[in-house]
């Protein structure tokens, strides 16, 4: 048992914070030497690769545009190689459904007919320590079917009773490189969370899982590069030897949601190729990305607002049909992203309105050749799965019948964002603010996805928000309103009016975050510097180790 609330540290290892439930069986003295293994081998590989990321956006900003590298054209044009055979459990994965790894959506994301469940460590899950280590404690019942829960209310959840071959396989999406998880450190430094996510996971449920007919399956976000996706495939082959597990049996799905991906979409399939299962096309991380990168661009980068950039502008369609191209040449499954409408169970309009706009988006997908796709919300697995079964007819999926031959990598097609329909408009600017701040004080709260004005809102359309408000202010007379509404630029000051505005209009509740939650929001969307991640300050300001120090001594300051 170890001594609750103090830091205390196992081979090089340690631990602090506050001491959590059942913390004693995931952070046995086995999985933490096989968490530090894997921080020493691979951790300052990952903070050179973190590097390169800002070089790269560096010489973007000097004006270098990015495209298909020339170094690994031999790779694309090789029409030989192909992934892995896909693996037990992920042939047919028409509906896959998201959602955080909380103990009752891990009962109903089990329970909802999906094919698949993305257990998220990541866009839908603020990354506490406490949320982190519960998810942890989640998967292990949950493999074992020993979870229930049962609420404050008495209301009780357990796992319906269907086979293991009806049963939503589990594909685990560890955070992004770039978040540290300071509640454990490896020879005092923090590890990287993905690595925390991924070695807590692997080294508990790899074997049981195989045991079981499935294997330790995961979804890889925001890659930037190839390179990436090397340092993974190494981890899973170092991981895999450590556990004395058949190599090849991790599988890793890429999220293709950064626009250098794109450009790279077959060399991570290649790097890959012994543990690959597909590629996803992750729209709202993909818009972010762009803004990210061509935040200083000029005119040809300046997105209208966040509404308008909708899966049917060019770029868009460019990015989806090449990821589904690039996945069927080579065996792999394409998979489709997350409409943002979410049901309403108590709002008939509003839930019709959600399944129609949500039956059109898969209906795209199906067509372009996607084997399946996300949903956010278990009344929207049948939507997703009608639209699939049509398509599908007696397939598991489109990888040989539609390869998409007819689609070509293209380069200004991918980087075509001046020709996305729409304007900026007040409401837009408006929206994004208000929308914005009520997201990340329900992250602050420990809900890192949250359903506002019928939307899906998580990390990365939070990202999307504050990101455009800080490209139209630095865009200058780039960025004007819509002429119907003059020839306003977004300027600071005015964003400043409009955001004390709908502060005030924000209905507040006895213990709510929202002051936090404005201050995050305004720190990252004013800032001159722009901050890579908005999750990147909020985490060490409100939810690292060194949090409560770190805003007592700022009060202090003060
Ligand atoms: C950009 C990206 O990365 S997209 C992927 C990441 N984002 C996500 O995964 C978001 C997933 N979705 C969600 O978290 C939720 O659907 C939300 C927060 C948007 C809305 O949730 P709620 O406000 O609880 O919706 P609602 O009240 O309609 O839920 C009805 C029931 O369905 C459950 N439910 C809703 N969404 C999910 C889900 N994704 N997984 C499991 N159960 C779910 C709720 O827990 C609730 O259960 P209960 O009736 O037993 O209490
Ligand atoms: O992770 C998915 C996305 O759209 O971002
Ligand atoms: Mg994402």
């Amino acid at each position: 048992m170890y001594p609750t609330d103090q830091p205390i540290t196992i081979n090089g290892v340690t631990l602090q914070g506050p001491h959590l439930p059942r913390q004693e069986e995931i952070l046995t003295p086995e999985a933490l030497d096989f968490l530090a293994m894997l921080h020493r081998r691979f951790d300052s590989r990952r903070r050179e690769l973190l590097q390169a990321r800002g070089e790269v956006r560096r010489r973007i900003a000097e004006g270098w545009t990015p495209g298909f590298l020339p170094e690994t054209r031999t790779i694309r044009e090789d029409d030989s190689w192909r992934v892995a055979p896909l693996a037990p459990g992920l042939k047919d994965r028409r509906v896959e459904i998201t959602g955080p790894v909380d103990r009752k959506m891990t009962i109903n994301a089990l329970n909802s007919g999906a094919k698949c469940w993305l257990a998220d460590f990541e866009d839908s899950s603020t990354p506490s320590w406490e949320n982190m280590l519960a998810g942890q404690v989640n998967l292990k019942d949950a493999i074992r079917r020993q979870i229930d829960f049962t609420t404050p209310e008495g209301k009780e959840y357990r796992l319906g009773g269907v086979q293991l071959v009806d049963r939503p396989t589990i594909i685990v999406r560890p955070r992004g490189w770039h978040l540290e998880e300071d509640h454990l450190l490896v020879d005092g430094q923090p590890m990287a969370g993905a690595l925390v996510d991924f070695g807590l996971y692997f080294f508990h449920n790899a074997k049981e899982l195989l045991r079981r007919g499935r294997g330790p399956y995961f979804y890889l976000p925001k890659t930037e590069n190839h390179l990436e996706a090397r340092l993974w495939n190494c981890i899973f082959v170092v991981a895999q030897d450590a556990l004395g597990i058949p190599q090849g049996t991790v599988r890793a799905t890429v999220l293709i949601e950064t626009i250098t991906a794109a450009f790279e979409m077959e060399e991570i399939l290649y790097q890959l190729r012994n543990h690959a299962a597909g590629l996803n096309a992750g729209r709202w991380d993909y818009i972010f990305s762009i803004i990210k990168n061509f935040r200083d661009r000029g005119e040809d980068f300046v997105l209208p607002d966040r509404a308008d950039v909708t899966m049917t502008a060019p770029m868009m369609r460019a990015y989806t049909e090449q990821l589904v191209r690039a996945c069927h040449r080579r065996g792999a499954s394409a998979i489709g992203g997350m409409a943002a409408f979410i049901p309403n169970r108590r709002d008939p309009e509003a839930n019709e309105a959600a399944l129609r706009k949500v039956r059109e988006d898969k209906t795209r997908e199906a067509a372009d050749g996607f084997d399946g796709s996300w949903v956010a919300h278990p009344d929207l697995v049948p939507v997703a799965r009608e639209v699939f079964d049509e398509v599908l007819g007696e397939l598991p999926n489109q990888i040989r019948a539609r390869r998409r031959d007819d689609v070509q990598p293209d380069a200004q097609a991918l980087l075509a964002v001046s020709q996305t329909p729409g304007a900026i408009t007040e409401a837009g600017v408006r929206m994004n603010i208000e929308v914005g701040i009520r997201y990340v004080e329900s992250w602050l709260r420990g809900n890192g996805a949250a359903a506002i004005h019928n939307l899906m809102e998580d990390a990365a359309t939070a990202e999307i928000s504050r990101s455009q408000i800080w490209q139209w202010i630095n865009a200058g007379s780039q960025a004007q309103l819509a002429s119907g509404e003059g020839t306003r630029r977004v300027t600071r000051d005015w964003v400043e009016t409009l955001m004390e505005e709908e502060f005030a209009r924000i209905e507040r509740q006895e213990g709510d975050r929202f002051d936090d939650a404005r201050e995050v929001f305004a720190a990252s969307a004013l800032a001159e510097e722009f901050p890579d991640f908005l999750t990147l300050p909020a985490y060490r300001q409100f939810l690292s180790a060194e949090a409560p120090l770190r805003r007592e001594l700022s009060g202090a300051a003060a």
